[in-house]
């Protein structure tokens, strides 16, 4: 039965729901709305549902830092896709309500950053209060415990709301990344155009040990797209690091760099490799000389006969 289920962010309405409906499978699944991403993912943990799809990033922001946390810790999952959605605000009200009415308004922390000019130049005193996301900041709306909600303009009539402003947003191509999480399993094949993300734990604290976590990828021309440190949770100082790397565990100079990770750091997750959104194998980087599939076949094999003294 929970092969059919997909578990999201919700309540209904969310962008999350959104981003969810353009996967071509989603037609075929029963969608299920969950309270927060760590029920979300534990409800893939539990078996309870096949995969969820979760905001992870977005273009103002970065990280979205309870996400990243709880795939971080907890029984290991693995991402299989990632969506890329464009993100513009509602400011969704109940009906009747104007601008000069608004004192409290809501939406989930990650939209804060998305409005916050918008805010300062329209509404100055309002009061802001987090919401477990967007869709429930609407929900929250409709049963009067604030005022107005930043949501998707098409969350207003799921809540019974009109939007009172549409096209909100401080940055221009504004983009929040979903990622589709299940249980661990081999990845999809290599597509050309590949991500992979890793948490990466660093070991004693010494001078120069982000250095040496980088400098794995840098050596072998790996190009990093993100790179978010986040508490362990263990004292202060003491840091994890999620990195999305470009390209696939199944290519050598990925599979080189992990391997060199999992030498000088105490622990290392793997979080899959997938394909990009938005990017055709055609329009990734060129590979620096040297960091080929073929390269690194051609050393190993230059070595394997030398130390056979076949030279
Ligand atoms: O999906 C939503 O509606 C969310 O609450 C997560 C989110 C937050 C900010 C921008 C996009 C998605």
């Amino acid at each position: 039965m929970s092969a059919t289920r997909y578990a999201y962010l919700g309540p209904e309405g969310t962008f999350t729901e959104v981003a969810l409906r353009t996967l071509p499978e989603a037609a075929t699944r029963e969608l299920v709305p969950m309270v927060s991403v760590p029920a979300a993912l534990d409800a893939v943990r539990s078996g309870e549902a096949a995969a969820a799809l979760v905001p992870i990033e977005n273009s103002v922001e970065g990280g979205i830092t309870a996400t990243l946390d709880a795939l971080t810790g907890g029984e290991p999952l693995m991402i299989y896709r990632e969506v890329l959605l464009s993100i513009t605000f509602a400011l969704l009200v109940r009906p009747g309500t104007k601008l000069s009415d608004i004192k409290t308004v809501t939406a989930h922390p990650a939209a804060q950053p998305q409005v916050r000019n918008w805010m300062a130049a329209h509404l100055p005193q309002a009061v802001w209060e987090s919401a477990a996301s967007n869709a429930d900041g609407a929900r929250l709306v409709q049963e009067g415990r604030y005022d107005a909600a930043f949501a998707g303009e098409f969350a207003a009539a799921t809540y019974g709301l009109e939007p009172l402003v549409t096209e909100i947003h401080d940055a221009e191509n504004a983009q929040t990344r979903f990622v589709l999480v299940g249980r661990p399993a081999r990845p999809s094949a290599p597509t050309g155009a590949d991500k992979t993300s890793v948490v990466i734990w660093l070991g004693d604290d010494h001078p120069g040990a982000l250095l040496e976590l980088l400098q794995e990828f840098a050596v072998r021309g790996v190009n990093l797209m993100l790179i978010q440190s986040r508490p362990t949770g263990e004292g202060i100082g003491n840091y994890c690091f999620a990195v999305d790397a470009e390209g696939h565990i199944a290519d050598r100079r990925v599979g080189e760099a992990l391997m060199g990770l999992k030498r000088i750091c105490p622990k290392v997750r793997f979080l899959g490799s997938y394909p990009r959104a938005g990017v055709s194998a055609d329009e990734v980087r060129p590979l620096r000389t040297g960091t080929s599939d073929s390269d690194f076949t051609e050393a190993a094999d230059w070595l394997a006969r030398s130390q056979d003294g076949r030279i």
